[in-house]
Order: C-alpha cells, then sequence, then structure tokens
C-alpha cells in the first residue's frame, strides 16, 4: 500500500481526489488538511463520503502532518504547492500539484500570468508535466509531478495527434472550450452564483487566459518549434465538464485523419476516439477519467475540427493525478479509476 497525504481537501478538486482514493485498492490516505475545517470529520462535511473515508481534516502547517507519507498530492490554489514542495521532496516525499506551480519551464512567463513570484524557481525544470499520453515514461520516474490543467487537458489531447505528426499549420491552431462552473473552484464568486450562471452563456479572458502559455508550450514541445495558438473559454450553465472544439488547417487535407487518432490512441487506456463523425458529450465522461474525442473534415475546407470532452474535476484534475501516481507507483495505470459515467 502507499500512503498519500492531501493538501487542501475541501476544494472540489480535493474532494474529488478523496472519491477516487478512497476505493483505491492500493492507496491509504494518511492526512487529509484544511485550515478552515482542521479537526472536522471528513463525512461530515461531505455526507456523500460517510461510511467509504473516516478521517479528520488536519491543519497543513502541523507538526508532522505528513510523517509516514510516500507522496504528497497539493489541491491547492496556485502558488501553495511551491511553498510546501521542497522541503516534503528534502525529506524524500514525492509530490503531485494539481495547480499550476511547475507546468510552465519559462520563471519570467509563469510569474508575468500568475501574479506572484516563484518560491523555488530551481525545482520547475525538475518537474515533469504530467500528461500520460505524452509523458509517461518519465512520470513512473518522476518525483516532482506538474499535474495539467483542466482546459489544457482537453486541448493538448485533441491536438496531439495532429501536431506530433507535423500535419497541421502551426500558426492555425485554435480552440474554443467550455466549462461548468466546478472549474472556478469551491470558493464563492458571484459570477459562480446560480442566478448568474444559469440560462446564460459567456466567453471571457478572450484576450488572453493563463492555460494559453501553458498550452502553447504544450504543442510548441509536441512540434518541436513554436505555435500560434488562439484560445477562448466559455463558462456554462453546468457543474461538471469541458467540451473544446479545436481548429487547424491540413497541409494536406488527403491525409486519413480518421486512422491517425485511432492509431495514435489506440494504446491508451483513458482516450476514447469515436467512429467518424461522432459527437463526444460532457455527461459521457461525467466522473470518469476519460477524454472522448471525434475528428471532423468541413466540406469543401482544408481544415480539421477536433471535438475533445472530459470531466473536469477527473481527467481534467485529480484523476488524471491519480493515474499519474498510478504510474510513479508502479500500479497499473487504470488502478481506481474504472468508473462508467452515469446514464442518463
Ligand atoms: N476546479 C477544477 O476544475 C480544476 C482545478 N485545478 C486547480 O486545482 C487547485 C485546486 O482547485 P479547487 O479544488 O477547484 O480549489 P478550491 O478553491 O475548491 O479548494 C482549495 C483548497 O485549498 C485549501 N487551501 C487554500 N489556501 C491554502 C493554503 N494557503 N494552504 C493550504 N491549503 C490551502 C482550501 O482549504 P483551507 O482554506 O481550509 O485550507 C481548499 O481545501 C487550483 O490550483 C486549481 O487551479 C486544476 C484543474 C481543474
Ligand atoms: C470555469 C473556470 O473558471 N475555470 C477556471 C479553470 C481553472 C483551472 O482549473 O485551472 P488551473 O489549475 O490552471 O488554475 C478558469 O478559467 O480560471
Amino acid at each position: 500500500m502507499v500512503k498519500v497525504g492531501i493538501i487542501g481537501g475541501t476544494g472540489y478538486t480535493g474532494s474529488e481526489l478523496l472519491r477516487l482514493l478512497s476505493r483505491h485498492p492500493r492507496v491509504t490516505i494518511g492526512a487529509i488538511t484544511s485550515r478552515a475545517e482542521a479537526g472536522r470529520n471528513v463525512a461530515d462535511l461531505f455526507p456523500s463520503l460517510r461510511g467509504r473515508c473516516d478521517l479528520t481534516f488536519t491543519d497543513p502547517e502541523g507538526e508532522g502532518v505528513f510523517a509516514g507519507c510516500d507522496v504528497v498530492m497539493s489541491a491547492t490554489p496556485n502558488g501553495i504547492a511551491m511553498t510546501h514542495a521542497p522541503r516534503l521532496l528534502a525529506e524524500g516525499v514525492r509530490v503531485i500539484d494539481i495547480a499550476a506551480d511547475f507546468r510552465i519551464r519559462d520563471i519570467a512567463v509563469w510569474e508575468q500570468w500568475y501574479g506572484m513570484k516563484h518560491a523555488c524557481p530551481g525545482l520547475v525544470a525538475e518537474a515533469v508535466y504530467g500528461l500520460p499520453e505524452r509523458h509517461r515514461a518519465a512520470i513512473r520516474k518522476a518525483r516532482l509531478v506538474a499535474n495539467p490543467g483542466c482546459y489544457p487537458t482537453a486541448v493538448q489531447l485533441g491536438f496531439l495527434p495532429l501536431v506530433e505528426n507535423g500535419l497541421v499549420d502551426l500558426s492555425s491552431l485554435m480552440a474554443s472550450a467550455v466549462s461548468g462552473t466546478s472549474g472556478a473552484g469551491r470558493g464563492a464568486h458571484v459570477p459562480m452564483l446560480f442566478a448568474e450562471a444559469a440560462e446564460s452563456v459567456k466567453a471571457y479572458a478572450v484576450g488572453g487566459h493563463r492555460h494559453q502559455p501553458e498550452i502553447a508550450q504544450g504543442l510548441a514541445q509536441m512540434a518541436g518549434q513554436p505555435v500560434e495558438f488562439v484560445f477562448v473559454p466559455h463558462l456554462v450553465p453546468m457543474i461538471r465538464g469541458i467540451h473544446a472544439t479545436l481548429y487547424a488547417r491540413l497541409k494536406d487535407p488527403s491525409v486519413d485523419v480518421q486512422a491517425l487518432y485511432e492509431t495514435r490512441y489506440r494504446d491508451e487506456p483513458f482516450v476514447d476516439v469515436l467512429p467518424a463523425g461522432g459527437h463526444p458529450e460532457t455527461r459521457t465522461v461525467r466522473g470518469t477519467n476519460l477524454c472522448r474525442i471525434a475528428v471532423h473534415r468541413p466540406k469543401g475546407t482544408d481544415k480539421v475540427v477536433v471535438l475533445s470532452a472530459i470531466d473536469n474535476l477527473t481527467k481534467g484534475a485529480s484523476g488524471q493525478a491519480v493515474q499519474n501516481l498510478n504510474l510513479m507507483c508502479g500500479f497499473a495505470e487504470t488502478e481506481g479509476l474504472d468508473e462508467i459515467a452515469l446514464f442518463p
């Protein structure tokens, strides 16, 4: 058994980690933190875990909180994991950060987008970007994993086969994506109130979202050269889910994109390429670690359109973090992640 500590157990990604790890056959949860709820029983706060999780929240700054833990997963706002990671790594504990502290290689770019000074820039180069479909071998050996953002997971998996194989014009990459409100976390924000978000759809951060540099970095690495990438996120009135629509110009419009995607993802346990003409729906991935993808060729154009759907809290955050944990610990990659989405 591997003992896992969680920093930030009362948020949406922390509670999703609890849901997944409470039924993971190879994991025990050694500690779960919350400053606001320290001392309170987990199942009192999350009744869905009654009978499945007998833990009490502890303060993250308490003495020996993570004693005996092999891995600590940080499900905290941006800028917190970087204050814990150096000490944990020095104690021999491996770290998975669900926030963005270690995702962007260029420290100046990170500091510009996240509006703070990086506390341990020296560790960023060591961190492995936790997208298993690209970096599986490195994740297995990593001490520090930077779990990808939610939109970056949906968009990068959608573009990956085209960009890795040099099949698209790298100045033509665009993505428009919609997210449910759980993407904004569990804190109280007026735009996420039911009366504000229900019965309405809006774009936001059109001039620049902090996931743009993360996605551009990943696509450039796949391509081996810089890319021009436009990203427009939208908020839609649902709780979980991201649906991304991606656009690119094909260098050779005769390429069989359906066969390309089926071949690239044939052995990937968490990427499902739908039959030609398919339309992935967020409800078919809800609560699962799956990314469902469909590829389309709009008639009379040289463009390709890719549709990519994930659950932002599962493949977009905590499920992918558990997938990375499985790789780091030498477990089957799918261990504890075999959920089927609820229907209807
Ligand atoms: N929601 C999503 O869909 C996704 C979120 N992410 C990222 O995951 C991270 C967590 O997101 P989410 O769960 O939505 O956030 P929430 O706001 O819902 O939860 C944040 C958690 O962090 C704890 N926390 C806050 N400040 C500190 C601190 N200074 N020290 C220790 N713990 C702290 C909080 O508990 P307390 O204050 O009681 O200590 C709480 O448990 C964020 O960085 C987010 O960007 C990534 C992908 C998807
Ligand atoms: C709907 C919504 O507000 N979504 C969030 C996504 C945040 C997230 O998950 O991203 P990081 O882990 O990179 O912070 C947003 O656009 O800021």
